[in-house]
């Protein structure tokens, strides 16, 4: 596999950075030690993805980044600082929706704005021109109860970007929606980030999304998880629709297969196919 590296890329001071991260959580069911020592850095303008087994601690990576959680050992850094809590310049996305149901479209992508302070007309020149970015500017007087799924999650996504990240971290956002309407805003998701270039670390289950968004893919071993590979992803930008029947495509996404395929069996047994 030519393209695949085993370590991420050496740390530059713009890097979002991490330094031999681990955590281990105690609660009253015990000790469990969820990320055991990663190091790399998700270089700028790049879109990361991570996959592993079910339980590796993909989700707990992405909490320490956004200072949701403190690593127990190690740091993470953005351009030089230590990730110490949440910061302005890092926004979230989750499976979940986040949408705030009494508040209409244009209300819930200026919200971040809001709190931040800006002054109404700003905020709402800003949050058209992210709702116009989803293709959502039919809905903006709309309450997300008159939305599809997937028109949610482009609302939550708006809302991120509204906020101008200079570091995106998504955990699974698509995870609750059918396999159309994923590969739908996935492509859109694409399409903007082709204009917005901001990092991105992206947590999926769902190996031919990674391969057709990122731009390395990061494996995660079971747990305790380290990074077992990393996967550069070679393809060239931008990406039509067609990508995914490249025959590159398909190579890298094997090897990813077989990849997640050993460490879901180390959690799972022989036979597991769960990324
Ligand atoms: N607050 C917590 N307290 C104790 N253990 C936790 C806590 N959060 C996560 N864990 C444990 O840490 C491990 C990693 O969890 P995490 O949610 O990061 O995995 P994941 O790879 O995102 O899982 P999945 O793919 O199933 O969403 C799991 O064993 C989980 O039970």
């Amino acid at each position: 596999m030519s393209a695949a590296s085993t370590q991420p890329a050496t740390a530059q001071e713009h890097d979002v950075v991490f330094d031999n991260i681990g955590m281990t959580f105690q609660s009253a069911t015990g000790v469990t030690q969820a990320v055991a020592n990663v190091s790399g850095a998700i270089p700028e303008h790049k879109f990361v993805s991570v996959i592993g087994p079910s339980g590796c601690g993909k989700s707990t990576l992405l909490d320490m980044v956004g200072g949701l959680l403190r690593p127990t050992q190690g740091t993470v850094s953005i351009d030089g600082e230590t990730v110490t809590g949440p910061r302005r310049d890092t926004a979230m996305v989750f499976q979940e929706d986040s949408t705030l149901h009494w508040r209409s479209v244009l209300d819930n992508v200026a919200f971040g704005l809001e709190v931040k302070g800006m002054p109404k007309a700003e905020r709402f020149d800003r949050a058209r021109a992210m709702i116009e970015l989803v293709g959502l500017q039919q809905f903006e007087n709309h309450r997300p109860g008159q939305l599809s799924g997937g028109m949610k999650q482009r609302v939550a996504i708006a809302r991120a970007l509204a906020m101008e990240p200079r570091v995106l971290l998504m955990d699974e956002p698509f995870g609750a929606l059918d396999q159309q309407t994923r590969q739908f805003v996935g492509r859109e998701l694409l399409n903007i980030w082709e204009k917005t270039r901001n990092r991105v670390l992206f947590i999926t289950h769902d190996i031919q999304e990674a391969v057709y968004l990122s731009d390395e893919v990061w494996v995660m071993s079971a747990r305790p998880s380290v990074v077992k590979e990393v996967v550069k992803i070679d393809l060239p930008r931008p990406r039509p629709a067609g990508t995914h029947a490249m025959p590159r495509f398909r190579e890298l996404e094997d090897h990813l297969w077989e990849l997640v395929k050993v460490e879901a069996e180390k959690t799972l047994g022989p036979g597991a196919q769960s990324a």
